[in-house]
This record gives structure tokens, sequence and C-alpha cells, in this order.
């Protein structure tokens, strides 16, 4: 099967999430790294892609230089990949998708609502896919927890608690450190700092587990540290569209935490817990059963679990490759495309478009109610107010 052709925009050198992008993209052979423009600094970014094996004409020294190029060319990208700071992703992907190439957007998709709302409007006139790096969905407990909610093993899901909690940013004298500084920055970072960066990685996970999606919140934000204008903890409480309760911790004080996130669903008929730290157990308790640990890779999972597995029981798997499963999601889309025929139901499960959107919904209602002393505000785009 030829291969698909996949270029990246930031990621470049000593960058938080390019590696993983770069291992997740290559791990099942469905993608040749083929192009990118890596870095702010055009050197930088040539010197760089050439490093990591690009050939010179497609190792760019920034994206409207590749954008310009790719597009003019025969064996053009089929997916791009945005892994640039939150400022910037709109531009880029808005740019890329109008010019007819599928994007995959690292979150936040954008810094407002009505940004998020041109970008689903974009996606769905352009035929292109838009999809968005909630990457920790393509854990496969994570899709088995779907899996079962939607088969009914919960029954009804009562509450579901999320949490994102690391201690990263709980040092005051790193006010100044320009790695720390931006997030805090309403110029830099928007309206929300610990909520925008990881607290939608839970609320869009308790959305994907459950099939629900939040309709109103209610959010008591504090900076703790007094120099931070925006917040670095939050706690929301939520309500979702089937009827579920949702709450939900994040925060970048917590010492001791790494990179808590967290998802636990409660139903009429049972409970299940998961943690991204320990990423293959998922614990099942059964309404007047006994507790049970489910491992990654045993017999018997949901075709969606089975799909996200690679080695066998026993043997771990971690961060990469549940990014890789959003890859491979988007590489079998897009070959179904290619090929005029219906996709494997089980990898549609990639992040839309949609899900960027709703994600900004909510930080701006998490802004809102933070403000206003914890009032319940309606947490849902307005283009999705008016079909409800
Ligand atoms: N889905 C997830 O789990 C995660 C998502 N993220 C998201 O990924 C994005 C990047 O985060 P992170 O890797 O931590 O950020 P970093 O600051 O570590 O890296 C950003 C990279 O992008 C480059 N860059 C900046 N501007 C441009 C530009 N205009 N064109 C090309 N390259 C550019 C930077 O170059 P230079 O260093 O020269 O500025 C750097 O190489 C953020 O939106 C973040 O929210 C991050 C971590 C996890
Ligand atoms: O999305 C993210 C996931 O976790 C990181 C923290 O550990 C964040 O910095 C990041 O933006």
């Amino acid at each position: 099967m030829a291969k698909l052709n996949w270029g990246m925009i930031g990621g470049g050198e000593g960058s938080q999430i390019g590696p993983a992008h770069r291992l997740a993209a290559g791990l099942d052979g469905a993608f040749t790294f083929a192009a990118g423009a890596l870095d702010h600094r055009a050197d930088a970014g040539r010197d760089y892609g050439q490093r990591l094996g690009l050939v010179p004409d497609r190792a760019y020294g920034d994206w409207r230089e590749m954008l310009g190029a790719e597009r003019a060319r025969a064996d053009r990208l089929d997916l791009v990949t945005v892994a640039t700071p939150n400022a910037t992703h709109f531009e880029i992907t808005k740019a890329f998708l109008e010019a007819g190439f599928n994007v995959l957007c690292e979150k936040p998709m954008t810094m407002t609502v009505d940004e998020g709302e041109e970008i689903v409007r974009l996606a769905e006139r352009s035929g292109r896919i838009c999809a968005v790096n909630y990457g920790y969905t393509g854990y496969a407990l994570v899709r088995h927890m779907r899996a079962m909610v939607a088969r009914g093993d919960l029954g009804r899901i009562r509450v579901v608690v999320a949490e994102f909690a690391h201690g990263h940013h709980a040092d005051a004298a790193d006010a100044d450190n320009p790695r720390v500084r931006w997030r805090y920055d309403p110029a830099q970072a928007g309206v929300s700092a610990q909520f925008a960066d990881c607290g939608i990685h839970a609320m869009h996970m308790a959305s994907f587990v459950t099939g629900q999606n939040v309709e109103r919140l209610s959010a008591d934000i504090v900076s703790t540290i007094d120099s931070r204008v925006l917040e670095d903890d939050a706690m929301v409480n939520f309500r979702m569209d089937g009827g579920t309760v949702g709450r939900l911790w994040t925060s970048s004080i917590a010492l001791g935490r790494q990179h808590g996130l967290t998802l636990q669903v409660f139903g009429e008929t049972g409970g299940l817990r998961w943690a991204q730290e320990q990423p293959n157990q998922l614990y099942h308790m059964p309404l007047g059963g006994r507790l049970q640990v489910i491992e990654r890779g045993e017999g018997n999972l949901s075709p969606e679990a089975d799909r996200a597995s690679r080695v066998t029981v026993g043997h771990a798997e971690g961060m990469p490759l549940a990014f890789a499963n959003i890859y491979a999601d988007m590489a079998e889309t897009i070959r179904a495309q290619k090929d005029g025929r219906a996709m494997d139901p089980a990898a549609n499960l990639y992040p839309r478009a949609e899900d960027g959107l709703r994600s900004m919904a909510a930080v701006f209602a998490v802004a809102q109610s933070g403000k206003a002393d914890g009032a319940w505000v309606d947490a849902r785009p307005p283009m999705f107010r008016a079909e409800a």
C-alpha cells in the first residue's frame, strides 16, 4: 500500500510535543514524513528538518512558504499537523484547509469561539478532515471505556469525574521563566491558562467516553501565585446533555502529580476508573460484583480497543502509541476517501473540529463563570445552541 505524505508545522528541536507526533505518525508505516516548517526561526527549522531526513526543498523556513510550495506539488501532503503555540493555530489551520489539505491541529484549536465556528464551517465546506489532537482518547482502554458505556454495561451514567493535575508550574520563582510566563499572560494565552491547556483534555475525555456534550457549567478559578493573572487551578462542575453530572479539577501547582489525567465514570450498574499514568489497566466495579482489573491487550475487549492495541497483554503501551491511534484513524479515513469506500467504523474515533469548538466554548464559559463567583453559564457554542 502506498504511504501517505505527512507534514508538520512547529514541533521544532527541543519542543515538548514535536517528537511524540513524529513517533506517532511514523509508527504504523502509514505516513512518510515528507515536509515541515518546524521552527519559527527559518534557518533553525530548515536545518532541523534536514537532520530529521527531509529533502532540502521540503524543509521549509516558514509555514507560508510550505503552503505555497506544497499546494503546487503532484505529491502534495495528505495530512498536515499544526503543533505550534496556541495563538497561531487558527491562522495556519484555516490557510491549509482553504488550500484543500487535511489538517490535524493541536489543542486548543483556536483562541476564540468565533474562530472555532469558522473552522467548523470551513472544514464542512471544504470536505477536508480537520481533526484536533485530544490524543489521550487514543489509549486503547479509553476507547474501551467508551465502548462499554455505549453498549450499556454501566447503565445510565450518573456522574463523571475528570482530573488533569500536574505540578510543573508550582514554583513562584518561575514567574520570569520564558517557557512558563506566556501561559499566564492574557495577551498570549487568551482568557484561560490551566483550563485551556489541560482542563480541556479532561473535559473532552468525559464527553468522548460518555457520548454526551457539556451544556452548562459553574467554575471556581484561582491564581495561587500572586504574579499570575490567569488561573493555575480550577474546579468546574458541569451538566451534560444526557443528564450526567460532571466534576472536573485541573491544576498546574499540584506538586507530586506529574501528568495526572484521570477519568472515573459512575453508572447505575457499574463504575470505571482509569489513569493516564497507568494506562494499561482499567478498573471496573459491576453493581453487586467484585472489582475487576481489565488489562489492555487481553481477550474479548471491544473492537475499538483491539484496533488501538499493538503489543500483547502485559507489555506496557504508552502515550506516543495513543497519539499513533489518532494518526491510524486519520490514515484509514484518508485512504477510504481516496478509494471511495466506507471506512472501518472502529477508526471513526478521532476528535473533530466540532470537539475543538466545544472546548473553546467551555474555556470561555469557565472564564465567565469564574469571574461571576461560579454562576452557572451556558457552555455550548452558539452554532450548536440553535440546533438544540
Ligand atoms: N495534545 C497534547 O497532549 C499536547 C498538546 N500540546 C500543544 O501543542 C502545541 C505546542 O506545544 P509545545 O510543543 O509544548 O510548545 P513548545 O513551545 O515546546 O514548541 C513549539 C514549537 O513550535 C515552533 N514554532 C513556534 N512558532 C512557529 C511558527 N510560526 N512556525 C513554525 N514553528 C513554530 C517553536 O519554535 P521556537 O522554539 O523557535 O519558538 C517550537 O519548536 C501547543 O498548542 C500545546 O497546547 C502540547 C503538549 C501536549
Ligand atoms: O496538552 C498538554 C498536555 O500536558 C502538558 C502538561 O504536562 C501540557 O503542557 C500540554 O499543553
